[in-house]
C-alpha cells in the first residue's frame, strides 16, 4: 500500500520524535474518517504520549487546518510539529502577521491640545503637560532601549495558593496546602486582569517614613506593628533612586503592588513575580521596597553587538523571526524536556526592530539567565513566583 512517510515531533519538545507511515488511504480532509490528522493526533497520543494533542504544524509556524493544507503540506520526510494547544493567537504565523502589521507605536499620539487634555488634573486645575517636546512621548513606547511586547500567560503557572489568593482575590483559602486547577486559573486571572502591564523603573521615589507603612487593613494590624520597629521617627524625606530596579509598590499610593513583571529577553519568559514583605526580608527594607526590572545585561552592548553580528553573520532578518529561536547561553533550548515549563525557549517573538544595531544588542544571549536572577530574589524572600509569560511579538522600533 503507498504511504507518506512522515516524523511526528512534540512542538514544545523536539527532540521527542515519533515515525509514522500514512496511507494513502487515508484522507486528506481532516473531518473525514480516517484522515491523516487523525492518524496524526492518534499516534501524537500513543507513541508521543501527547494526551491532549490537537494542532498540527510544520516549521515555520503554518498550521495544517484545512484539506489544502495537507494536500500542499503533506510529503516524504516532512516534520510535523504536534501540539497540545499551548499556542495562543498570535503564535505562529499569526504572530508574524500582527508583527508586519504593528506600526507607529513609536509615533505621535493624537494632538498636543489632546495630549495636554488628557494630562490636565480636573480636580486641582493643574496640568501635567511639560511641552510640546516632551508631551510628544505621551502614548508612544518612549525611545531608546524601549520596547511594548505581546505576551501569553502559559497554562503551566505554578504558584502558592496564598499568593494566588491575594493576587486574584478569588475566594481561595489560606488553607490550601496544594496546587489546585483552580489556583492555576487564580494566577492566570490575575494577571490576565491586568491587560497590560507596565514596568515602573529607573525612578526617584521620595518617601517621608522609611519604610513606608501599610494600610493596616490589608494586614490585619499585624504588618504595621513589625514595622513600626523599622521606623525612624522624625519625619523627613527619604529618596529612593532606582537604575535597573522597579519599585515594590504603587509609588502615588505606596499599595504593594499584586505583580510585578521580571522580563528576560525577547526569546525568554517573562516571570510574574509578587512582591512579598516578611521579617526575611525586613518587610521590604533589604530590597530597598524595589525588585530587579529585568534579568540585566550579561554583555555589554558593545560587546553583544560585535559578538552576535559575528555569530550570526548574514542571518540578522532570521533573529527577527519567531521561529528562529536558538538554545539559550546555557545551551538549553529544551532544557528539562517536558517538565521544563518555562525555562525551555520554545516559541520566541516575533520581532519588529528595523535597527540592526539593536538586534544584535539585544539578542537573547546578551542577558543574564533570568531563571537565576528570579530564583535569588525568592531565595532572599523578596517575591514569590506566580507564573511566567511568553512574548509573542516584540515591537522596538521601525524606521518610518
Ligand atoms: N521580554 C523582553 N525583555 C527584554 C527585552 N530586551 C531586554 N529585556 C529585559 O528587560 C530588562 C529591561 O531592559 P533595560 O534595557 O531597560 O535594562 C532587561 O534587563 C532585560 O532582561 C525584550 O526584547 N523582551
Ligand atoms: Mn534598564
Amino acid at each position: 500500500m503507498p504511504t507518506t512517510r512522515v516524523t511526528l515531533a512534540s512542538n514544545s519538545n523536539q527532540s521527542q520524535k515519533t515515525p509514522l507511515l500514512i496511507p494513502d488511504s487515508a484522507s486528506l480532509d481532516p473531518n473525514a474518517s480516517p484522515s491523516c490528522y487523525s492518524l496524526v493526533i492518534k499516534t501524537a497520543q500513543s507513541k508521543l504520549r501527547l494526551r491532549k494533542a490537537q494542532r498540527v504544524f510544520v516549521h515555520g509556524g503554518q498550521e495544517l487546518t484545512r484539506q489544502k493544507d495537507w494536500e500542499h503540506l503533506l510529503e516524504d520526510d516532512v516534520v510535523l510539529l504536534v501540539s497540545v494547544g499551548e499556542e495562543s493567537q498570535v503564535e505562529g504565523d499569526k504572530g508574524r502577521k500582527i508583527a508586519e502589521n504593528l506600526r507607529g507605536l513609536e509615533g505621535v499620539w493624537r494632538t498636543q491640545k489632546a495630549r495636554e487634555t488628557w494630562l490636565g488634573h480636573a480636580e486641582v486645575t493643574a496640568s501635567y503637560s511639560a511641552g510640546e517636546e516632551w508631551d510628544a512621548a505621551l502614548g508612544t513606547i518612549g525611545a531608546g532601549n524601549h520596547f511594548a511586547e505581546l505576551q501569553v500567560v502559559e497554562d503551566s503557572v505554578m504558584c502558592k495558593p496564598t499568593s494566588a489568593t491575594e493576587a486574584s482575590q478569588h475566594e481561595l483559602h489560606e488553607s490550601d496546602t496544594h496546587i489546585s486547577a483552580s489556583d492555576i486559573r487564580a494566577a492566570r486571572l490575575a494577571v490576565q486582569a491586568r491587560k497590560v502591564v507596565d514596568i515602573y523603573h529607573n525612578n526617584v521615589q521620595v518617601t517621608t517614613t522609611w519604610p513606608p507603612s501599610l494600610k493596616p487593613d490589608e494586614n490585619n494590624g499585624e504588618f504595621s506593628s513589625r514595622l513600626a520597629d523599622l521606623w525612624i521617627e522624625a519625619p523627613q524625606k527619604y529618596y529612593i533612586h532606582r537604575k535597573g530596579a522597579a519599585p515594590t509598590h504603587d509609588p502615588l499610593t505606596y499599595i504593594p503592588l499584586s505583580i510585578l513583571p521580571l522580563p528576560g529577553s525577547r526569546a525568554t519568559p517573562t516571570l510574574i513575580l509578587h512582591p512579598t514583605f516578611s521579617a526575611t526580608n525586613a518587610h521590604g527594607k533589604t530590597n530597598a521596597l524595589s525588585l530587579a526590572h529585568g534579568a540585566g545585561r550579561a554583555l555589554s552592548r558593545a560587546k553583544a553587538a560585535s559578538y552576535i553580528a559575528e555569530k550570526y553573520a548574514g542571518k540578522t532578518e532570521d533573529l527577527l523571526r519567531g521561529d528562529f529561536v536558538k538554545a539559550d547561553k546555557r545551551g538549553n533550548k529544551l532544557f528539562g524536556g517536558d517538565n521544563a515549563g518555562g525555562r525551555n525557549v520554545h516559541g520566541a517573538c516575533w520581532v519588529v526592530c528595523e535597527e540592526k544595531q539593536l538586534v544584535w544588542e539585544e539578542a537573547p544571549e546578551a542577558y543574564k539567565d533570568l531563571w537565576d536572577v528570579g530564583e535569588d530574589l525568592l531565595k532572599k524572600g523578596c517575591a514569590e513566583r506566580l507564573g511566567w509569560c511568553r512574548g509573542r511579538v516584540s515591537y522596538k522600533v521601525r524606521k518610518e
